[in-house]
This record gives structure tokens, sequence and C-alpha cells, in this order.
């Protein structure tokens, strides 16, 4: 199994570029069953997750069609582009093999009930960080009219009709939920609301790529979204928004290794938040365009507290990373994770490097050692996987990260990026 070695003591410096972002390349991936025509994707960055998608939509019977460098449409220069043709989709079923080893596979259930009729989702069940009920889903999707069984470990799901549009409050705001939901809304007859909406940059984006394609939705990216549904959607284009938790990572390795990083292709107005503690642990953070720099200037970081929730507060996907920043902080750092019940499994790891941290439910209390030592560890999910690599990054000698395939659902090229700053970072067969 590959692994990755990491030896300490770089300061990082320079310039990176910025992938397409996972959490939003996944869900336009599955929009495209919605349309009658082929969808170009363009900026998809290359993770396991997108080829996991990809055999996915392959299985159901859509056409695929990798153009490596172009955007899909041919012009160049916007990272990988994927074609979907959903015109030979045959199959509504999505099998329990491909659902278990991505969550996101969930997000077929609300395209091909309203495109096709009916859809078999196997149930996504936990993960490593929690519990990860679709509770939220399913009501959503019989707001609009479904019929929703679940049975053998599978969603079942069909319609008599087209779904209706109606007013859906969701209990808990859920991305991925709200995705769905709105996803088949965009395809029923008349207009739905979707109140408590999750208000992630991601679900603004696939809102984007559906309007592109004809859907009329309004208000993504607030808590209020309205679907007026449409009879069909025809192709288009769409060119994926970049990675922000990609785009923190890598500002949290500038800051942990006193460096100066800029990162370019990015959008600052997708990590108040984040940019907000990078700020309060002492990095100078200047924005021009697409592009973010922080400069550290050689100092260490200031200990930050912080509590994840939903957008537009602070992401439990960075919560790792700034554990790791805390671990060799100044200060105490205290950091309350809100959205799943077990996001804590990188504490262990960082405790085998000589961090000092207490877990008391879900309060992490972390205080700052001058100096982490390098060890072997594991990783556990695919967040933690990326804190590891930064607490290796500082770390005295050598650190090696085991189960990497964490990391390859979710980061593209993350050693060759963090070599190109400096790093010295290797990946072992
Ligand atoms: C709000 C939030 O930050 N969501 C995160 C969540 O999205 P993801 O879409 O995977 O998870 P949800 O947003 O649906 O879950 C948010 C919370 O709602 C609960 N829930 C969810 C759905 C449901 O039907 N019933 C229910 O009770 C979950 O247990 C969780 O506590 O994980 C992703 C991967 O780490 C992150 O990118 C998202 O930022
Ligand atoms: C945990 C993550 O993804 P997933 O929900 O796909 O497991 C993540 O993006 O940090």
């Amino acid at each position: 199994m590959q692994k990755i070695v990491v030896e300490g003591g770089a300061v990082l410096n320079g310039e990176v570029q910025i992938s397409g972002a996972k959490n939003a390349v996944l869900p336009i991936l599955c929009a495209t069953l919605l349309a009658d025509e082929p969808v170009a994707i363009s900026n998809v960055p290359h993770l396991h997750d997108v080829v996991t998608t990809a055999r996915l939509l392959g299985e159901l019977g859509a056409g695929i069609q990798v153009d490596e460098g172009t955007a899909g449409d041919g012009k160049p220069g916007r990272g990988r582009g994927i074609t979907v043709d959903p015109r030979t989709v045959r199959s509504h079923i999505a099998p329990y093999e491909l659902v278990k080893t991505m969550r996101a596979s969930i997000l077929v259930l609300g395209p091909l009930l309203a495109k096709y009729g009916e859809a078999e989702v196997s149930l996504p069940g936990g993960c490593a960080i929690g519990s990860r009920p679709v509770d939220q889903h399913i009501k959503g999707l019989q707001a609009l009219g479904a019929e929703i069984s679940v049975d053998h470990g599978f969603i079942k799901a069909r319609r008599n009709g087209r779904l209706k549009g109606a007013r859906f409050v969701f209990d808990v705001v859920s991305v991925t939920g709200t995705e769905n939901v709105m996803m088949a809304a965009a395809l029923a007859e008349g207009t739905s609301v979707l109140e408590n909406a999750a208000m992630e940059p991601e679900v603004v984006d696939l809102a984007d790529c559906l309007n592109a394609l004809g859907a009329q939705i309004e208000h993504a990216g607030s808590g209020r979204i309205v679907v007026h549904g449409v009879e069909r959607l025809h192709g288009g284009h769409h060119d994926v928004l970049p990675d922000r938790i990609e785009t923190g990572t890598f500002l949290v390795a500038a800051a942990m290794t006193g460096g100066r990083v800029t990162v370019r292709r990015s959008r600052a107005d997708t990590l108040d938040a984040v940019l907000d503690k990078l700020r309060d642990a002492g990095g100078e953070i200047t924005v021009e365009g697409d592009r973010i720099t922080l400069d550290m200037q050689g100092r260490r970081p200031k200990a930050v507290n912080l509590t994840t929730a939903p957008h537009p507060a602070f992401p439990t996907d960075m919560q790792a990373q700034f554990m790791a920043m805390n671990c060799i902080a100044d200060g105490v750092g205290v950091i309350n994770e809100t959205i799943f019940e077990n996001r804590f499994m990188h504490v262990q790891e960082l405790l085998r490097l000589g961090a000092d941290i207490r877990v008391e439910g879900h309060t992490a209390i972390i205080r700052g050692v001058e100096q982490l030592s390098g060890a072997p560890v594991m990783a556990t999910d695919l967040r933690a996987s990326a804190s590891l690599i930064l607490a290796g990054l500082v770390a005295d000698g050598q650190t090696t990260i085991d189960r990497i395939y964490h990391l390859d659902r979710g980061y593209e090229n993350i050693e060759e990026k963090l070599s190109g700053l400096g790093a010295r970072i290797r990946r072992i067969a």
C-alpha cells in the first residue's frame, strides 16, 4: 500500500494552483443525469471520487468522455474536462459496492427519480467521521410527491406523474440533502421553496450549473432557495468552482511553516471564516483577484479557537488542518466540532507526533508545543490525512503516513503541489 513520507523543517514559499472543488464536481456530475443532452464540465480535479462517480454514471448507462487538459468543450487550459451524455441511461440502481466507497453516490437519488421516475440507491451508512443519516433527503423528496421506502439497505423511490413543487423546511442544514432536493425540484411541476437550505458555495455552484442547463433556481446561497420547475434541461457547459478546502489547506501549510504562499485560481469570497482565523493566527493575507497570499514572515502561529458549523461559519472540512496548526502554535486553542460526532480521529495520530491535545466530548483543547517529532502515523479519513501531512511538514525528522487512499479521494497531486513550494515530501509504494 502506498505511503507518504514527509521530512519536516522546510519553509514553504511560492505559488500553487488550486483545483476544482471535489464537493462541487461530484453533485454536478450527478446533475448531468437530469439533462436531455450531453453536458461538458471543466476544471474537473483528478480525484479518486471523480473516477468513482464516473463509474457510477457509466453503470447507469451514461456515456462518459474524458478530455485531459481541455474544457470538455475543446477550450484548453481549464484542467480536465468530462462530458457526460445521459441519453443512454438505462439503469436506475446505485449499487452498495459503489455507494459504500463514496457517500456522494446518494446524489443520484434526486436526479434519477425526477428524470426517470424511479431510483434505487443503497443507504450510505455511517463512516469514520460519524453517522451520516439521509432522512432529510428522503423527507424532502417525499414533500415533492415521491413514494419512498427503505428496504434491504436500499432507498427505493418512485413517482406517479411529475414531482410537484412544494415548500419544504429542512430540520437540519444538510449540504447533500439540499442538493438532492434542489435537483429533483428542478424538473418538478410548479415552484418549490426550500427553507433552512444549506448555503455552501458548492450548493451555489450546482445551482449555477443547473441554471446553465435551463433550470430556474433563485437565491441559492441563501437559506431559502426557490426552484421554479421546468419540463426539461438541455445540454451545456459548466466550469467547476475552485476547491476552498484545498485552498485553506495550502494556506495553513504556509502559516505552520512560517512561509509565504500564493494560491492561484482560488475564490477568497468562499473562505471568509477560514481567512479570518488565519489572520487571528498571525498570517498577513492579501487578496488580488483570484490570488490569495498568506505571508507568515517566519513567525510562529498563534493558537486559535473555533467552532465548526454550516456555511458561512467555519467549515468542518478545515477542522483537522487547524488542529494541526494549533499543535505547534503559541498558546492554547479550543476547537468545537458540531457537525460530526466522531471527527477527532486525527487526535490519536497527532498525539503520536508529540502533540498535547485533550478531548472532552465535542471539544478538543490543544496546547501548542515548540516542536513535534516525526513518526509513522495512519490516516483515518480525508481531512485527517491532510492534517497529518501538515504536522509532518513541521515535525522534527521523518513522518510516514499510511492509508493515503483517503487523501487521493479529495486532494489532486498534493505531494507534487507541496514539493513545488519547497516541501520535502514523496510517495512510496
Ligand atoms: C453542514 C455541513 O457542514 N455539512 C458538511 C457535510 O456535508 P454532507 O452533505 O455530507 O452532510 P450534511 O450536510 O447532510 O450533514 C450535516 C449534519 O446534518 C445531519 N443530517 C444530515 C442529513 C440528514 O438527512 N439528516 C441529518 O441529520 C448530519 O448527521 C450532520 O450532523 O460533510 C461534508 C464532508 O465533510 C462537508 O463538506 C459539509 O460541509
Ligand atoms: C469527508 C469529506 O467528504 P465525504 O463526505 O465525501 O466523505 C470531505 O470532503 O471532507
